[in-house]
């Protein structure tokens, strides 16, 4: 199994008290599979995904990628892991505004010492990035934007992708066009994908979907 959850919990503290947002999650996702994460606003999908990325740690649980434990990683460990096997897709792109395209797009294989222009040059014709590669990202637009950042994830190949509504800015034709290009790409990469949406008919083009409810999978 590529990712496992056993048990994970997660509670925050707010102004009127504590949150137990996460109760126990148990989640599966073999290597090369993509799975919707859908559930209502304020069900813990973005929570979920983040204990997942390593952004944050669970209170209690595992999170097993490829069978190491990462909620026990410290922050050099995190680091790492985020550098090199897993790749994230969220709604605020991320793209570094003082490099082009070109370079945003190499930027994390080569931290990850995984840069492959074959790869990289397949990514860019089939997200239709050719023209655009000089281009800095405040002279994109959305889409053109949104499909600059699935090539930088992808390129890297990380063996584990994580998006949060990544399609969420754009409008449904450009929308579906791109979640469609994302989804061929990360199969054809081998990399297994877990991607929160609230549009079922968005989770109806992955392999499987699961809801969170009351702090679990439903
Ligand atoms: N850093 C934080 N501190 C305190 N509470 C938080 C924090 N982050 C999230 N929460 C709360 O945890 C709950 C789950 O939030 P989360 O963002 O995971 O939900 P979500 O399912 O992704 O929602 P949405 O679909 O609206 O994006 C919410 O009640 C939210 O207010």
């Amino acid at each position: 199994m590529l990712l496992s959850l056993r048990n994970v919990s997660k509670t925050y503290a707010t102004p009127e008290g504590k949150i137990e947002v996460l109760k126990g999650i148990d989640f599966d996702l073999p290597a090369a599979q993509s799975v919707a994460l859908t559930g209502e606003s304020g069900s813990g999908k973005s929570t979920l995904l983040h204990l997942v990325a390593g952004l944050d740690q669970p209170d209690s649980g595992q999170i097993l990628v490829a069978g190491r434990d990462i909620a026990g990683l410290g922050d050099r460990g995190r680091a790492a892991y985020r550098r090199s096997d897993v790749g994230l897709i969220f709604q605020q792109f991320n793209l570094i505004p003082s490099l082009d395209v070109a370079a945003n797009i190499s930027f994390h294989a080569r931290l990850a010492g995984r840069q492959d222009t074959t790869w990289e040059t397949q990514l860019i014709e089939t997200l239709g990035l050719t023209s655009l590669m000089r281009r800095y990202p405040e002279q994109l637009s959305g889409g053109q934007q949104q499909r600059v950042a699935i090539a930088r994830t992808l390129a890297a190949r990380p063996a584990l992708v994580l998006a949060d509504e990544p399609t969420g800015n754009l409008d449904e034709t450009t929308g579906d066009t791109v979640l469609g290009l994302m989804l061929s790409l990360t199969k054809s990469s081998g990399a297994a994908l877990l991607m929160v949406t609230h549009s079922p008919r968005l989770a109806l083009m992955l392999d499987g979907s699961v809801l969170l409810r009351s702090g679990r999978i439903a």
